[in-house]
C-alpha cells in the first residue's frame, strides 16, 4: 500500500537526528552520498517527490530547474547561501524554494573570526613548526604576526552574520566599518561606520571580511584595483562565497606582500580550489565549514525539514526566500 506520508527527496546526507526525523515524518528518499543535480531530478521523478531537500553541492541552473518534474513544489535548502540554485526560474515554474537563515550565524561568524585570528596571528604556520621541531624557526624575524586587537575592521554585508563578526570584533577593541546595500538602524549598527560604497571604506580596512550573498548579482567586489586600495599589510577574510573575489587577484596580493595574509573558507571552484592558495605560507584555509559543527547542522537540516512539513501539509512555508 502506498504510503500516506509526502514523497520528499533529501539529496543530501543529513545529522543522524534529521535522518530520523525524515524517516519517521515523510516518504523519504533519503542520499547516502551527497547527489548532483542530475542525479536529485532523476531520483525526484522517480519517487514522485513533492519536495527537495538540498545543499549547496545541488546546482540548479535555470535548465536544471526547467527538467525538475513538475510535482516538485518546494527546494528546501539546507543554507542560507541559495546562489548554487536559480529561485527565480523556480518561482517562475511555481515552486518555492526555501533556506536556513539564523540557525548557522553565529557558528558561521565563529569560522570567520578563526580565519581573522589565525591569519594575524599565523596559527598554522606556528602548528606546522611544532610538529617539525621547534628549534627550527621560532624566533625569526619573518615568524611574527599582526596584532588583531584594536585593529579597523571592515565589514561587507552588515547582515546577520556580518553582525554576529562585528559583535566578536567589539570584544577585540576593534574599530568596525561596514558597508551594506543599505545603511542600518542605529541600534543595529551599534557604532560601526558605515560607508556607502566599498571603494571608500577599503582604504581604512586593516582587516576586511566578507559577508554578502555571493553569485551573479553581487558579482565580482574583490578584483585587482579591490586589493590595491587595501593598506599594505591588510588581512582578507572569506567566509561568503568565492565567486566575490578574483583569485588571480588575491594572489597576487599574497605573493607581492601587499597583504598580510588572507583567511578563506570559500573559492570559485569547490571542492577543486585553485591549490596555488596552499603552497602560500600566509593563507589560512578551510573547506567551506563554517556551519559544521553538529549542533548547527542539525539546527539546519530540522529548519529544512520544517520547511517541507510546512508546504507538503499546506501552510507557507517559514522561510522563503
Ligand atoms: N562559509 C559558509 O559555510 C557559509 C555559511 C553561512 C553563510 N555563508 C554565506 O554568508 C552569506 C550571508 O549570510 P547572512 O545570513 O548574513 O545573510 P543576510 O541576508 O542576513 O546578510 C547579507 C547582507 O548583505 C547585504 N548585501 C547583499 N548584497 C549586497 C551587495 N551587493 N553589496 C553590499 N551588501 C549587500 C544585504 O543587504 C544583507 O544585509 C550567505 O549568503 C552565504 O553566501 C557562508
Ligand atoms: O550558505 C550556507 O549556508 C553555507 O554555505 C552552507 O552552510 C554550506 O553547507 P555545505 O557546503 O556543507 O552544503
Amino acid at each position: 500500500m502506498p504510503s500516506p506520508l509526502p514523497r520528499i527527496l533529501v539529496a543530501r546526507r543529513l545529522t543522524q537526528a534529521a535522518t530520523e526525523r525524515a524517516r519517521r515524518d515523510f516518504d523519504a528518499i533519503l542520499a547516502e552520498q551527497d547527489m548532483t543535480a542530475e542525479e536529485a531530478i532523476a531520483a525526484a521523478a522517480a519517487h514522485q517527490a513533492e519536495a527537495l531537500l538540498i545543499g549547496p553541492k545541488v546546482k540548479l541552473d535555470e535548465a536544471a530547474i526547467a527538467r525538475l518534474p513538475a510535482h516538485v513544489k518546494l527546494i528546501a535548502n539546507s543554507s542560507v547561501g541559495y546562489d548554487h540554485m536559480d529561485a527565480e526560474a523556480a518561482r517562475a515554474r511555481g515552486m518555492l524554494v526555501t533556506n536556513t537563515p539564523d540557525v548557522l550565524t553565529d557558528c558561521t561568524a565563529d569560522l570567520a573570526f578563526l580565519l581573522l585570528l589565525a591569519a594575524c596571528r599565523r596559527a598554522h604556520e606556528y602548528e606546522a613548526l611544532m610538529r617539525q621541531g621547534w628549534r627550527k624557526g621560532l624566533g625569526l624575524p619573518d615568524m611574527l604576526g599582526v596584532r588583531p586587537s584594536g585593529k579597523t575592521l571592515g565589514i561587507v554585508g552588515m547582515g546577520r552574520i556580518g553582525r554576529a563578526m562585528a559583535q566578536r570584533a567589539r570584544g577585540f577593541g576593534m574599530r568596525i566599518l561596514y558597508h551594506n546595500r543599505n545603511r542600518l538602524a542605529p541600534e543595529l549598527e551599534q557604532g560601526a561606520e558605515y560607508f556607502p560604497t566599498v571603494a571608500e571604506m577599503l582604504p581604512h580596512c586593516q582587516i576586511l571580511s566578507l559577508h554578502l550573498p555571493g553569485g551573479a548579482r553581487s558579482g565580482v567586489l574583490m578584483d585587482r584595483a579591490a586589493f590595491a586600495a587595501l593598506p599594505k599589510g591588510a588581512v582578507f577574510v572569506n567566509t561568503a562565497r568565492g565567486s566575490l573575489v578574483d583569485e588571480d587577484a588575491l594572489l597576487e596580493a599574497l605573493t607581492s606582500g601587499h597583504l598580510f595574509a588572507a583567511g578563506l573558507d570559500v573559492f570559485r571552484k569547490e571542492p577543486d580550489y585553485d591549490t596555488r592558495f596552499a603552497a602560500l605560507p600566509n593563507v589560512f584555509l578551510t573547506p567551506h565549514v563554517a556551519s559544521a559543527t553538529l549542533e548547527t547542522r542539525d539546527a539546519m537540516a530540522m529548519r529544512a525539514l520544517d520547511n517541507i512539513a510546512a508546504v507538503t501539509a499546506g501552510r507557507a512555508p517559514l522561510d522563503p526566500v
